[in-house]
């Protein structure tokens, strides 16, 4: 499993902006799907492109384009979906596919509640997204969703990992890549990333 950790100016300066103790909702969802948009950037580097002719101004050109177009974006509820909009805005015609999970909170294993994958997903490459790698246990049980349908080329987008939960994640599915833009000191007694961002789908959804 190869661990990407996305370390360029404008991820580390947002990312740090995301730690502030007071941050407004408006500022850590707009940072969220900032973040998202460049680790999308990383994370479809290897998308294969296929040339074609078309008629510009100056006569035929070659240019290339995307083939396939078979990516489905997976925003695991509901801290997931504070990312997807970024991920949306450079990949505008990708599937969505929906996973409902959250962690229980005196276990912190994961409760899964809703699925809703588009179709073909055997043909497709799945991008999870999900603002906190921690555990493990939620994205190994998207990733256990996602097999179980037929997907074998799964990567998964977080904004901050936990070194435990990368080798929880490397240990149980070494065949998925992620893209992190950052990568924290550990967890907390109750399965928070330190220092981390804090309760990222309260701070996404206004919930606090
Ligand atoms: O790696 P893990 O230890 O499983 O923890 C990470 C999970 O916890 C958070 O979700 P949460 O359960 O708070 O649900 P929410 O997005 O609905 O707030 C986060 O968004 C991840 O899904
Ligand atoms: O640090 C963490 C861990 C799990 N979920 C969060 O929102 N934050
Ligand atoms: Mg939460």
């Amino acid at each position: 499993m190869a661990v990407h950790l996305v370390d360029h100016p404008l991820v580390r300066h947002k990312i740090g902006l995301m730690r502030e103790k007071d941050i407004s909702t408006k500022n850590f969802r707009e940072l969220a799907s900032e973040i998202a948009c460049l680790l999308t950037y990383e994370a479809t580097k290897d998308l294969e492109t296929e040339g074609h002719t078309i008629e510009s101004w100056a006569g035929p050109v070659r240019i290339e384009q995307i083939k396939g177009k078979k990516i489905t974006v997976v925003p695991i509820l509901r801290a997931g979906l504070g990312m997807m909009n970024g991920v949306l805005d450079l990949i505008p015609s990708a599937r969505v596919s929906v996973v409902g999970l959250y962690r229980n909170e005196e276990t912190l294993e994961p409760v899964t509640y809703y699925q809703k994958f588009t179709s073909r997903m055997e043909d497709r490459t799945a991008l999870i997204l999900d603002p906190m790698l921690a555990t493990g246990g939620s994205v190994v049980a998207c990733i256990d969703m996602l097999k179980q349908a037929g997907c074998s080329r799964i990567k998964g987008l977080f904004l901050v990992a936990a070194p435990e939960g990368i080798s929880r994640l490397q240990e149980v599915h070494p065949d998925v890549d992620i893209y992190t833009a950052a990568i924290d000191e550990r967890l907390n007694d109750n399965g928070y990333i330190l220092p981390g961002l804090g309760d990222a789908g309260d701070k996404i959804f206004g919930t606090k």
